[in-house]
């Protein structure tokens, strides 16, 4: 009998493991992936790349409607683009993650992109792993699963400027407890950890740890337990 599809939520604050964990969990479940936090940078780098005043929420939201943002959802290949560029590579920049947070705090550049999810949610046959920081409460409040991914400040800090090569420990740990508190303190769909998500304190535990523990829920949600 087909499997029917399965919906995964993972959210969590910056170096967690969201993507490690999703792509590796879809890949290994035979699921679609997808990067919600691409498609915020992506909006970002199309904004910076059209002069837009990030400082200016209106100018945001009146262009929000404007790029065509799409993803591919293989978690071997992730892909994103806009109006047709391949922007995996620009949308990683210091400028466009400094930038982030002011453009996905304005409620409609949420409502566009919360919309591209859920319909990439549902067009996922055989089901689809999300990560970000309010699926689980806001897009895909239905989840099959829901995870929230936590470590301490510390131990991001260290996995985020080893992937940086060199970038000082003390300044990527102030520029992603920034990036937390912006993230968490926005009035529009806040990060926040759903009230039926399992919390998973990955400070301790190593990647493939994660994952097999994630890939255990699922199998266990599948089975109805
Ligand atoms: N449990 C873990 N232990 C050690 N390093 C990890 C762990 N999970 C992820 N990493 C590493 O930390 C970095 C950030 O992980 P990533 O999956 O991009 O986090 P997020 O998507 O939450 O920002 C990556 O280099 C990844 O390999
Ligand atoms: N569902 C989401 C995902 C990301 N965002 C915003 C807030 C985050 O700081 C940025 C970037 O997210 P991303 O997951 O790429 O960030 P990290 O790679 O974990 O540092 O996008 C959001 O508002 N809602």
């Amino acid at each position: 009998m087909e499997r029917a599809a399965v919906i995964v939520a993972i959210d969590g604050p910056s170096g967690t493991g969201k993507s490690s964990t999703s792509k590796a969990v879809a890949a290994q479940l035979g699921l679609s992936y997808l990067d919600t936090g691409a498609q915020y940078r992506a909006i970002t780098w199309w904004m910076v790349a059209n002069g837009i005043d990030i400082d200016d929420p209106a100018a945001l939201a009146a262009a929000a409607g404007k790029p065509d943002i799409v993803s591919g959802t293989d978690p071997a290949h992730p892909t994103i683009t806009v109006d047709g560029t391949d922007v995996a590579g620009p949308i990683r920049t210091q400028e466009v993650t400094s930038k982030v947070s002011a453009v996905s705090a304005v409620p409609e550049v949420r409502a566009r992109i919360t919309e591209l999810q859920r319909s990439i949610a549902a067009g996922a046959e055989r089901g689809i792993v999300v990560e970000g920081r309010d699926i689980g409460t806001t897009v895909l409040p239905d989840a099959d699963l829901k995870i929230f991914l936590t470590a301490s400040p510390e131990a991001r800090a260290a996995r985020r400027s080893g992937e940086l090569k060199g970038a000082d420990v003390h300044s990527t740990r102030e520029a992603l407890l920034k990036r937390d508190a912006a993230d968490s303190s926005r009035k529009a769909s806040p990060l926040a950890k759903a009230d039926d998500a399992v919390e998973v304190d990955t400070t301790e535990l190593t990647l493939p740890q994660v994952i097999e523990c994630v890939v255990t829920l699922v199998e266990e949600k599948r089975a109805g337990k």
